[in-house]
C-alpha cells in the first residue's frame, strides 16, 4: 500500500514523535478524566501576530506550543521582534508597527494561518522577505489575499507559479481605501488583511464578495483586534468591515484552549459512554465555531455539561445517527463528526464543506478512503460526505500528513481492536501530545 510522504521539514522542535506506526486498541477500562488541552492555534497565531505589531510588551498566556505556533514565533523573531517562550507563556516585544529586520527568507511550516496572516503584516512595513512553506502549503490558494495585497501596493516575485508559495515580497507600506475579496475558498484572507489593517496608510474598508466560509473566524480576528486597541466594524449588511487607522497596544491576554483540538476528547467519551471534563472554556462565550460539536453530540445522544469554565461530556452506549449537518462555520469538525458516525443508528451527511478539500491534504477524498479501508461504506460528494452505520474492521490507514486525519482517525481504535495509522507525529501541527494524553486516559497506545 502507498502511504503518504509526510513532510519532515515543517516539524518544528516541539514536534518529539518520530514513530512511523501507531496502534490503537480499545480503553480496558472505563473512561473518565479531567484533561488540559493546549491553547488555541487560531488565538496564538493571531495574538502573537498582534502583540508583534503593538507598542509596548505583551504577555500571552495558555499559549499552543506546537508546529503552527512555532513557526510563527519563528518567522517573528527573524522579522527581529523578541518573543521569550516561558512554559506556556510567550512575551512579546511590540516593534509597533516597523520591522527591525528588513530582509531575510521566512519559513511558514505548514500553517495555514502564519501563510495567510503574515503578508499583509509585512506589506505595511518596509523590506524585502522571501516567503517558503510546506509542500502542502505552497499547493493551498493565497491568490484572493495576494491579489487584494498588491492592489493596495505589495509587490509579489513568484518563484515557481502566480500566487503560490515560495514567492518575493517587497514591502513599502500599504494603501488605504477599499479593497474587496471574496471569502469562498478561506476565511483566512480576511483575517490576514484585518490584523494589518489598522497600519495602512489610510483607513482601510475591507468588502467580502459573496459568502464567507467558516464566518465566525473573522469574527475571532476583529474580537481580538479590539482586545489590543483598534476598533474595526462591521457594516449592517456583514459584507464590509471598516478599519480606522491607530496602533496596537500591548496586552496581557489568557487564551483559550484549543477546541478543535478538546473535540476528539469530547468524542473519546461519547464513542466510550465515559467522562471527560476540560477546564478552561466556557462554551457560552468561546468565540471558536467548533463549539457547535457539542450540539452535535447531545443530538447523538451524549449529556452536555457547559460550565463557567469547563465542558463535560457525558458518552452513551447508543449513539443516534440520521441526520445531516452543513459545515460551512465549523468545517475542522467534519473528520471528527465522520469518524463518530460508523458508531451511530443512521447515515451522517456533511455538507457545504467543499473548502476543505483545500486544507492540510483534500479531505473529503481522504477521509473517505481511509474509512473506506476500514470496510465503512460512505459516499463521496463535491461539498461533503455520507457515513453509514457499520462495524468498522482493523487496518492500516494513511494519516496524509494532516492531524485532523490522524487525530480523527485515532476515534476508530477506542471501538475496534487494531487500528494502525501512519506518521502519528503529524498531530504537532495543533497537539504533539495527543496520543499521549489518550494512553493517559488509558487508550491503549503502541508504538
Ligand atoms: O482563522 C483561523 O484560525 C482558521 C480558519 C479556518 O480556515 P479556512 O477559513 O481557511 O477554512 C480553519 O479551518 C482553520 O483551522 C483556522
Ligand atoms: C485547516 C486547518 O489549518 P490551517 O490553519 O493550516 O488552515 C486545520 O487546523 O484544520
Amino acid at each position: 500500500m502507498v502511504l503518504h510522504q509526510p513532510d519532515l521539514e515543517a516539524r518544528s522542535p516541539w514536534s518529539t514523535n518520530k514513530a512511523k506506526e501507531v496502534q490503537i486498541s480499545p480503553p480496558t477500562s472505563k473512561v473518565e478524566g479531567t484533561i488540559r488541552v493546549p491553547g488555541s492555534k487560531s488565538l496564538t497565531n493571531r495574538a502573537l501576530i498582534i502583540a508583534a505589531l503593538a507598542e509596548g510588551k505583551s504577555r500571552l498566556d495558555g499559549l499552543l506550543k506546537s508546529d503552527d505556533s512555532y513557526w510563527c514565533i519563528d518567522a517573528l523573531t527573524k522579522l527581529g521582534v523578541s518573543v521569550v517562550v516561558d512554559g506556556e507563556t510567550a512575551y512579546v516585544e511590540g516593534c509597533g508597527g516597523k520591522w527591525p529586520q528588513p530582509s531575510g527568507e521566512l519559513y511558514m511550516g505548514a500553517a495555514g494561518t502564519i501563510a495567510r496572516f503574515l503578508p499583509a503584516a509585512l506589506a505595511i512595513g518596509n523590506g524585502n522577505w522571501e516567503i517558503k512553506g510546506s509542500r502542502r502549503l505552497s499547493e493551498r490558494p493565497l491568490a484572493p489575499l495576494l491579489t487584494a495585497l498588491s492592489s493596495l501596493g505589495a509587490v509579489f516575485d513568484y518563484q515557481e507559479g502566480q500566487h503560490r508559495l515560495p514567492y518575493k515580497l517587497q514591502a513599502s507600506g500599504l494603501a488605504g481605501g477599499h479593497v474587496s475579496l471574496p471569502g469562498s475558498t478561506s476565511s483566512q484572507f480576511i483575517s490576514g488583511l484585518l490584523l494589518a489593517a489598522p497600519y495602512t496608510e489610510t483607513p482601510l474598508t475591507i468588502e467580502i464578495e459573496g459568502e464567507i466560509v467558516q464566518r465566525d473566524y473573522v469574527q475571532m480576528t476583529v474580537d481580538i483586534m479590539r482586545s489590543f486597541g483598534a476598533a474595526p466594524q462591521f457594516t449592517e449588511d456583514g459584507q464590509s468591515i471598516i478599519v480606522p487607522s491607530g496602533t496596537y497596544q500591548a496586552q496581557t491576554l489568557q487564551l483559550e484552549p484549543d477546541v478543535s483540538t478538546c473535540s476528539y476528547f469530547w468524542a473519546l467519551a461519547a464513542l466510550t459512554a465515559g467522562s471527560v471534563r476540560i477546564d478552561g472554556i466556557d462554551a457560552r462565550r468561546t468565540s471558536q465555531p467548533d463549539i457547535e460539536i457539542l450540539d452535535v453530540l447531545e443530538q447523538m445522544g451524549c449529556t452536555v455539561t457547559r460550565g463557567d469554565d469547563f465542558v463535560e461530556v457525558q458518552g452513551t452506549t447508543h449513539l443516534k445517527g440520521g441526520f445531516t449537518l452543513s459545515m460551512k462555520k465549523w468545517s475542522d469538525q467534519t473528520l471528527t463528526i465522520a469518524a463518530l458516525a460508523p458508531f451511530t443508528d443512521g447515515p451522517i451527511t456533511l455538507t457545504d464543506a467543499a473548502h476543505i478539500r483545500h486544507h492540510e491534504c483534500d479531505r473529503i477524498a481522504a477521509i473517505c478512503t481511509e474509512l473506506r479501508k476500514l470496510g465503512v461504506h460512505v459516499d463521496e460528494h463535491e461539498d461533503g460526505l455520507t457515513v453509514y452505520p457499520g462495524k468498522p474492521q482493523s487496518a492500516l490507514v494513511d494519516s496524509h500528513d494532516d492531524h485532523r486525519m490522524a487525530m480523527a482517525l485515532s476515534l476508530i481504535g477506542l471501538r475496534v481492536e487494531n487500528i494502525r495509522i501512519n506518521d502519528p507525529g503529524c498531530v504537532s501541527k495543533t497537539c504533539p501530545d495527543y496520543f499521549e494524553q489518550l494512553s493517559a486516559l488509558g487508550v491503549e497506545i503502541t508504538y
